[in-house]
């Protein structure tokens, strides 16, 4: 039965030696070897050095293709004309479901033809002395983005790879991204990830972890994603990790923005240990993005704005070919660019907003409520609590495909574009909060002169790909 224990040497070591076998560049990964590699890194490619000693906050874009030199072209461009002070390398999706043999097709296929079939780089196969050729080619820090359910391989292969970032989670990247795996299997994985992560640590090497804050990306409230990513903290916690971002997806609204933003930052710092350093990330909108590239670097501008006001640690950005999908290089860069101007121009001046403290307030009591609520569950596994609170919907993320949750809450957004909670399914919330929700959803029934229903939600949806906030009755 799954705990949240920490993994002794000799099982993650058992572990270790099980997945060489799933791909011949396993082979080359050598702990001790790698301690050496990563000694070697100067300080501008520690990414939690880099991320923890910043003054403002951070833009970081996602990008991957599958060949090396077009990965490096594709890196260095986004620092340099896009002025990314933090790097990503995205993971191919055949490897996100460990799918090493077709990943290896689809990367011979773009060696011989030109022709890039793979939707990012496929670490795996590249094996360690390709991640090493990428980290020492390219200027700055680098993070493994992905959404792999099973990453165990990804990690050790990457981390022996030079690479010190690593994204995701055992509930942020079963639930939204898997429709049948066990979450008590993904929360076994992620312990050997974490653990991992924890060993380089203590030898010296500081391994950032970001659990995936956006989920589902489409109106996940506030609470529900910060209780999640507080929760893959603190399993991250036990198995050693030290240098944790949590994370959050823009849901469009200024001020619940800014307040989720701050909410997560109190209870990650309150409910993490003393000595784990808490940051917070920012995705800009990950929902659906309008066609019109006018409109979609006004959605990034928002974005842009908000983070000046919440001043996040690391804000990751979108490009106004967002609608289309893995944007040009030069439209991934023109994202950073976009959102770098808001920045720099908003975060010295003065300014406030009314409603952030109450809205901060509401959030925090709310995410506390799911988060005691896995806490007791579990008789204070988080593990085990983990697994009791979605079985019987404490915790739940709308929209998402996974069997392991129950899928029953219902977001819509109130009359100020705020997301609210329709359908509460079993959510560890009290009657006081469920009332307050309703309130405000009553509120905008009211002014459409239509009754709160699957409807505004689904209107909500595609407010923004419309060019809209809030779903209005056309
Ligand atoms: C969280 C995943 C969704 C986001 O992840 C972006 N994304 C996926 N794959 C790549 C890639 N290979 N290069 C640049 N961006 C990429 C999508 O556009 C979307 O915004």
């Amino acid at each position: 039965m799954v705990r949240d224990e920490q993994l002794t040497e000799s099982e993650l070591g058992r572990i270790a030696e099980s997945l060489r076998d799933d791909w011949p560049t396993a082979q080359a990964v050598d702990f001790e070897e790698s301690v050496e590699y990563h000694g070697s890194l100067p300080d501008e490619k520690r990414f939690a050095h880099v991320l923890e000693s910043a003054d403002k906050p951070l833009l970081q874009p996602r990008a991957g293709v599958p060949r090396l030199d077009k990965q490096v072209e594709l890196l260095t461009h986004l620092w340099e004309e896009g002025g990314a002070d933090l790097l990503p390398t995205t993971i191919d999706s055949y490897t996100r479901d460990n799918e090493y043999a077709k990943a290896q097709e689809g990367l011979d296929e773009a060696r011989e033809s030109g022709e890039d079939t793979l939707n990012g780089f496929p670490a795996v196969n590249h094996g360690v002395d390709g991640c090493r050729e990428l980290v020492e080619r390219v200027p700055g820090p680098i993070e493994v983005r992905h959404g792999t359910p099973d990453a165990r391989l990804l990690a050790m292969v990457t981390f022996a790879g030079g690479f010190q970032s690593f994204e995701g989670g055992p509930i942020s990247y079963n639930i939204p991204y898997t429709k049948s795996r066990s979450l008590a299997e993904t929360i076994e994985h992620w312990q050997f990830v974490d653990r991992l992560t924890g060993l380089y640590t203590e030898f010296g090497v500081r391994i950032n972890r970001e659990p995936f804050g956006p989920l589902t990306g489409t109106l996940v409230p506030p609470s529900i994603a910060i209780a999640i990513g507080v929760v893959e903290g603190l399993l991250a916690a036990t198995q050693g990790v030290k240098s944790l971002t949590l994370g959050y997806g823009q849901v469009g609204n200024l001020v619940q923005d800014v307040a989720a933003l701050r909410a997560l930052r109190a209870l990650g710092e309150e409910y993490l240990p003393d000595d784990v350093t808490v940051t917070t990330v920012f995705h800009e909108w990950m929902g659906g993005f309008p066609p019109d590239e006018a409109r979609a670097n006004g959605v990034i501008s928002l974005g842009g704005a908000t983070a000046a006001f919440a001043r996040p640690d690391k804000v990751i950005t979108k490009s106004p070919q967002e609608f289309r999908g893995v944007p040009t290089m030069e439209a991934n860069a023109a994202g950073l660019r976009t959102t770098r101007q808001l920045i720099d121009m908003l975060i010295e001046q003065d300014v406030t907003i009314d409603g952030i403290d109450e809205e901060q307030a509401f959030i925090e009591r709310s995410a506390r409520s799911l988060l005691d609520s896995v806490v007791s569950l579990g008789d204070g596994d988080v593990a085990q609590g983990t697994l009791r609170a979605f079985e019987t919907g404490a915790l739940d993320v709308p929209f998402a495909p996974s069997q392991s949750a129950k899928g029953a809450v219902l977001p819509a957004r109130d009359d100020k574009g705020r997301v609210r909670i329709l359908e509460f399914g079993e959510l560890a919330l009290d009657d006081e909060i469920r009332e307050i929700h309703r309130t405000h959803l009553d509120a905008r029934a009211k002014t459409e002169g239509r009754a709160c229903s699957f409807r505004m939600v689904a209107d909500d949806v595609d407010a923004i790909s419309d060019g809209r906030l809030i779903g209005r009755p056309k």
